[in-house]
């Protein structure tokens, strides 16, 4: 795989009409943290989850260590449980096994999705930061991650990103892979249905849901209309 260039693997349109996009279940909402949370995030993130269908939430603390991630971790993953909504552990093989999480999510510095899988076992979640790369994501898949995220697909102040992904790549991923793909980067529920419409299986959403004027729940409604 490493032999072929971005350009080579561009999808030639031809070839993909040969190609079922087959089922795959309706795009869904996955939630991450805010990067810094207070005492009563537990309350915002019920909050959030009252405002519709979340499929996945990543807890994404960012400047703290695992032990200080890890005490904070208990009830958010309790409600998640109870909400049966999968836990999601940002950056950490260590700390996804330690606390047991559904999940685990990978940026391309935070460690091996084969190590991952041998340390999580098999039914644990494993999520792989592709950025704006098809070699990245058919790297990923075959190291056996779960998911490819594909991002930043528009400006955020979340996060600093060097990279801008056309939604093409996620139709692109969808005609050859039943493997899910993950939109992230900037998506709010106006600017969310040309990735929906792309084949997005999950919409990765921060700030439009926190930084909400009417709350979270308000937040996580507002994705209500686009993923039908
Ligand atoms: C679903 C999802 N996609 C991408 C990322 C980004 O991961 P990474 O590149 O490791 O950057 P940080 O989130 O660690 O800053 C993600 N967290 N979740
Ligand atoms: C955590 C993260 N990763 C990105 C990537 O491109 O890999 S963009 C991003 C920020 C997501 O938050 P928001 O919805 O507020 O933009
Ligand atoms: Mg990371």
């Amino acid at each position: 795989m490493t032999d072929f260039t971005e350009e080579e693997l561009a999808l030639d349109p031809h070839f993909a009409d040969q190609f079922d996009r087959g089922f795959r279940p309706a795009c869904q909402l996955y939630l991450i943290s805010p990067p810094s949370i207070g005492e009563d995030f537990v309350d915002r993130l019920a909050e959030a989850f009252d405002g519709g269908r979340v499929a996945a939430f990543q807890l994404r603390l960012k400047g703290i260590d695992d032990h200080a991630i890890a005490a904070l971790a208990g009830p958010i993953q309790a409600l998640c449980a109870e909400r049966e909504v999968a836990f999601i552990v940002n950056d950490s093989i260590g700390l996804a096994k330690r606390l047991g999480a559904d999940g685990v999510h990978l940026g391309q510095g935070d460690g091996d999705p084969r190590e991952a899988r041998k340390v999580l076992g098999p039914k644990v979640q494993i999520g792989v930061t592709c950025h704006d790369s098809r070699h990245l994501a058919m790297e990923a898949g075959e190291a056996g991650a779960d998911y490819v995220a594909f991002g930043a697909f528009y400006p955020t102040a979340t996060k600093e990103t060097t990279h801008r992904p056309d939604p093409s790549i996620l139709s692109w991923w969808t005609t050859l892979f039943e493997l899910p793909c993950v939109a992230i980067g900037g998506i709010t529920p106006q600017n969310a249905a040309p990735l929906v419409a792309a084949g997005a299986d999950f919409l990765a959403v921060s700030g439009a849901v926190w930084n909400h004027p009417d709350g979270p729940k308000a937040g996580v409604a507002a994705f209500g209309a686009v993923l039908g």
